[in-house]
């Protein structure tokens, strides 16, 4: 059963990427397919208008609910998971990206202005799964650019659509921490050469230097993800 994908936003545009490269070969395969769905299409109004100002007062505009409630009410299953993204969200995650790998059917809601009313998550919350993800601790101007971000991690995850599954193991296996520097032909380059241990074929001295650079570099770059910190 391929992994269905309902995205809806103001900027379908923005989607044109998931065409290309890894995105466009899951698609192509069958493994997935993607659909993209303007939320103005669902409007009612002259003006296609999905926003109003927000009760309470406060900066900015709200994405008006009806609207939202038309698209998702046009794709949703029993079986769909409603992703939200939102700067209040539960953080994305690599296990996240899993699971979510792992689902039959995501519809991407894609806010902008300042997000969407929130009786949309209210209305929708006990009838389907229902998920507020945010992918970082930064703002950005709207959900499309994070809906990209979450798909990518999770599409790559289902199986058979990365062509070397060796490389989801070894990222399985990646010690706790980020992983160690990689290097390819030339043996040297601008006068810099190939760490010598990577081209001496001994398998276990390679396995170590490679623990010991994820270490400095976790040390240095992401502490956080050290063992008991
Ligand atoms: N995923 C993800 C994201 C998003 C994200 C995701 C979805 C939408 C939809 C609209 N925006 C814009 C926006 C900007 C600022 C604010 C803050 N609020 C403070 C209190 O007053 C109201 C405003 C909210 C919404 C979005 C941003 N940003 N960063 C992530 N990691």
């Amino acid at each position: 059963m391929p992994l269905r994908i309902d995205v809806i936003t103001i900027f379908p545009d923005y989607f044109a990427p998931l065409q290309l490269s890894l995105m466009g070969k899951a698609q192509q395969s069958g493994l997935v397919t993607i659909a993209i769905h303007d939320l103005r299409e669902f409007t009612s109004d002259r003006h296609r208008s999905v926003d109003d100002t927000p009760y309470g007062g406060g900066a900015g505009m709200v994405m008006t609910p009806e609207p939202w409630g038309q698209a998702i009410d046009a794709v949703v299953t029993d079986q769909s998971t409603l992703i939200v993204p939102t700067p209040a969200g539960k953080l994305f995650s690599q296990p996240v990206a899993a699971e979510l790998a792992h689902s039959t059917h995501l519809i991407f809601a894609c806010g902008r202005y300042e997000g969407i009313d929130q009786r949309v998550v209210e209305y929708y919350r006990p009838r389907i799964d229902v998920r507020e993800l945010s992918i970082g601790d930064y703002v950005l101007a709207g959900g499309d650019v994070a809906t990209l971000a979450m798909i990518e991690a999770s599409v790559r995850l289902v199986p058979g659509v990365l062509g070397n599954p060796e490389s989801l193991v070894e990222e399985s296996h990646q010690l706790p921490g980020v992983e160690y520097p990689s290097y390819t032909k030339p043996p040297t380059w601008r006068g810099l050469d190939v760490p010598e241990v990577l081209l001496s074929g001994h398998h276990d001295q390679i396995a170590r230097w490679r623990a010991e650079q994820s270490t400095i570099r976790t040390t240095h770059n992401r502490p956080d993800l050290l063992p008991g910190s």
